[in-house]
């Protein structure tokens, strides 16, 4: 059992989705080897901090400052898009990082941070979340076709049309009429775990209001379901306007909170910024 007691960290929030945050600037401060067992412990809302996984501040090489992020059931994800928001407040506010614009070094790839003051707070947050592919190996999912848009997927009782993308982490988009007739407690942990998706995936079902608006709920591959996901949010933007669902400017209501998304092509591909809060809650010490 990993002794965490004395742990210094944050705890932080992007639109509902929570994260301890822990800066390892100045050296290790949780084994590499012990990291999947404590964030299982931190995530724990009755046992732990709570969280919807916990996210890990780190020098980098080839960026200003480098940032990784486990899921509450120990799994390192690529990158997550509310965890880099919350990263930027907390490098920014501890003064472990004073600039206004960032590069982070993240497992999806050097991203950048533009942050908003006022009064010398930060207070919203521009990320480029860097580009999207469509390629089903490089999603990875299993299938005969080299894109799977919009397209039929068996679950369960019933056949589901999905659109499977990474942008750095995997993410299954599912445009649906009616959000609050889908049985996400079902659905989600069904596609998560579905045999096509090696790596499992994140689940997200979406309404769209009109070309520049709608409303989604997720499940989480190794979390399940928060009240808000970035990198799903931004899949969903650039999903809904590979599909012409959505224009480039884009409003998404989560349950947690709203983001908004400019989508842009380039290299062949499509990316997107995010632009939203990160609130920090307390400082702590487990
Ligand atoms: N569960 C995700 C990582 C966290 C993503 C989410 N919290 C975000 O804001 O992007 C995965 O395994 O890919």
């Amino acid at each position: 059992m990993v002794d965490l007691k004395g742990l210094k960290f944050s705890k932080m929030h992007g639109i509902g989705n929570d994260f301890p945050i822990i800066d390892e600037t100045k050296g290790k401060v949780i084994s590499e080897e012990d990291k999947p067992e404590a964030c299982r412990i931190l995530c724990h809302r009755n046992f732990g901090v709570g969280g919807d996984g916990v996210l890990f501040v780190e020098p980098s090489d080839v960026a200003d400052i480098g940032y990784r992020m486990f899921n509450p059931d120990g799994s390192e994800a690529e990158m997550c898009g509310n965890g880099i928001r919350c990263f930027g407040d907390f490098v920014y506010r501890k003064g472990i990082l004073k600039k206004e614009k960032m590069t982070v070094e993240t497992r999806a790839g050097i991203k950048t941070i533009e942050i908003t003051l006022e009064d010398d707070e930060p207070v919203l947050f521009k990320v480029d979340m860097g580009l999207s592919t469509f390629k089903t190996p490089e999603i990875p999912m299993i299938s005969e076709m080299d894109e799977f848009l919009d397209c039929e997927l068996e679950v369960l009782d019933t056949t589901f049309n999905l659109t499977a993308v990474s942008v750095g982490n995997p993410h299954a988009i599912i445009f649906v009429d009616d959000l609050d007739e889908i049985d996400i407690d079902k659905y989600g942990p069904a596609i998560e775990a579905h045999e096509v998706f090696p790596e499992k995936i994140n689940v997200h079902f979406v309404e769209v209001i009109s070309k520049n608006e709608g409303k989604m709920r997720t499940w989480e591959r190794g979390a399940g379901v928060t009240l808000a996901c970035g990198t799903g949010a931004t899949s969903t933007a650039i999903s809904g306007y590979k599909l012409g669902l959505f224009d480039s400017n884009i409003l998404l209501h989560l349950p947690g909170g709203d983001l908004k998304f400019n989508v842009y092509e380039k290299d062949d591909a499509l990316g997107a910024f995010m632009k939203g809060p990160a609130e920090l809650v307390y400082d702590g010490e487990f």
